[in-house]
């Protein structure tokens, strides 16, 4: 289990991460997204016990990490940038970390077989592909044979075959009853891999909910309505249930009635409509809309973002 409670750190006047709480559960795919800068690799950093908090706890099965006797053990980490030694074999780099821990050379070789790496195990590693570093960066953060695994973007520059298996093995890893973090920038990405979703923007929780959970609640379709008597329809959409926003360019948009039933509703009442079009927003579309405002560089704006604060938390499913 991981746990961030109040977590925060400050960088000079810069709050990286802010008053930060969630968990991470185990038996369970934790999904951690956010724009660029939104904090995900400081907690990481954080929960590893690389650099401490100005405030708050971040804890790894129960404890900070720099009290556990034998972390590699309780937690495996891939980190972006790995500190491997170019001239070291796969399996050296590994048989020494393995020995700081007491962890026998034959695990050595079982994590290289579940990464696919056995082949080129006496290579060096300054002779590795990208994909390839990141199978190694998995073989060390399952040396200990872990409960916790904390993975800060593992798909980066892998190829599609390679996303397929880090996917495949974090889920097992998560049926295993292990707790699994993970962090992504992507959302349709994390839609596949996980079953819970922690969101930050500008170092503050955005959303800590299932991923069924955010699906079944962007899934609610809208219906977009033109009609020149638009004020009406809204008051007898009002009188069904439904209701009526206005939209882009004088359209309303509905919620609580489908496409047909509004239709029916304004043929009875002789009301013309010029348009009626059901539209369902996509998981994709829902994280966009929930981290607008904490994305520091936006292509619809020129330059840094308004410096507006993030939302409030949107949902708490636990
Ligand atoms: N050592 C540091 N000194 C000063 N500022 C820092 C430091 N580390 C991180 N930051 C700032 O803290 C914020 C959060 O950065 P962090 O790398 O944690 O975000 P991230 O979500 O991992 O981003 P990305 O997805 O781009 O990797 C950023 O604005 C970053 O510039």
């Amino acid at each position: 289990m991981i746990e961030a409670r109040g977590l925060t750190k400050r960088y000079g006047d810069k709050v990286a991460v802010d008053d930060l709480s969630f968990t991470v559960r185990p038996g369970s795919v934790t999904g951690f997204l956010g724009p660029n800068g939104a904090g995900k690799s400081t907690t990481m950093r954080l929960l590893l016990g690389l650099d401490r908090p100005s405030s708050g706890a971040a804890l790894v099965g129960g404890r900070r990490y720099r009290d556990h006797r034998a972390p590699l053990r309780e937690v495996g980490a891939l980190l972006e940038a790995r500190a491997v030694h170019p001239g070291r074999s796969a399996r050296a780099h590994l048989l020494a970390l393995a020995r700081t821990e007491g962890i026998p050379a034959r695990r050595v070789d079982e994590v290289l077989d579940l990464v696919g790496l056995t082949a080129v195990a006496r290579k060096r590693v300054g002779g590795f592909s990208l994909g390839m570093g990141q199978r190694l960066g998995m073989a060390t953060a399952l040396l200990g044979d872990p409960r916790t695994l904390l993975l800060d973007e593992p798909v980066n520059g892998l190829d599609p075959d390679g996303v397929l298996w880090i996917r495949t093995l974090l889920k097992g890893l998560a049926a295993e009853g292990r707790a699994v973090l993970v962090s992504s920038h992507l959302m349709s990405e994390m839609a596949m891999t996980a079953d819970h979703l922690v969101v930050v923007g500008r170092g503050r929780l955005l959303a800590d909910t299932s991923v069924s959970e955010l699906v079944a609640r962007t899934q609610d379709s809208a219906v977009t309505v033109r009609s020149p008597q638009a004020a009406r329809l809204a008051v007898l959409l009002g009188g069904v249930g439904a209701t009526a926003r206005p939209g882009e360019g004088g359209a309303l948009e509905v919620h609580g009635a489908p496409a047909a039933r509004i239709g029916e509703l304004a043929a009875r009442h002789g009301v013309v409509l010029h348009e009626l079009a059901e539209r369902r927003s996509s998981l994709e579309e829902a994280y966009m809309a929930l981290t607008r405002d904490s994305r520091e560089y936006r292509t619809d704006a020129p330059g840094p973002a308004a410096d507006s604060p993030a939302t409030a938390p949107a949902g708490a499913a636990r």
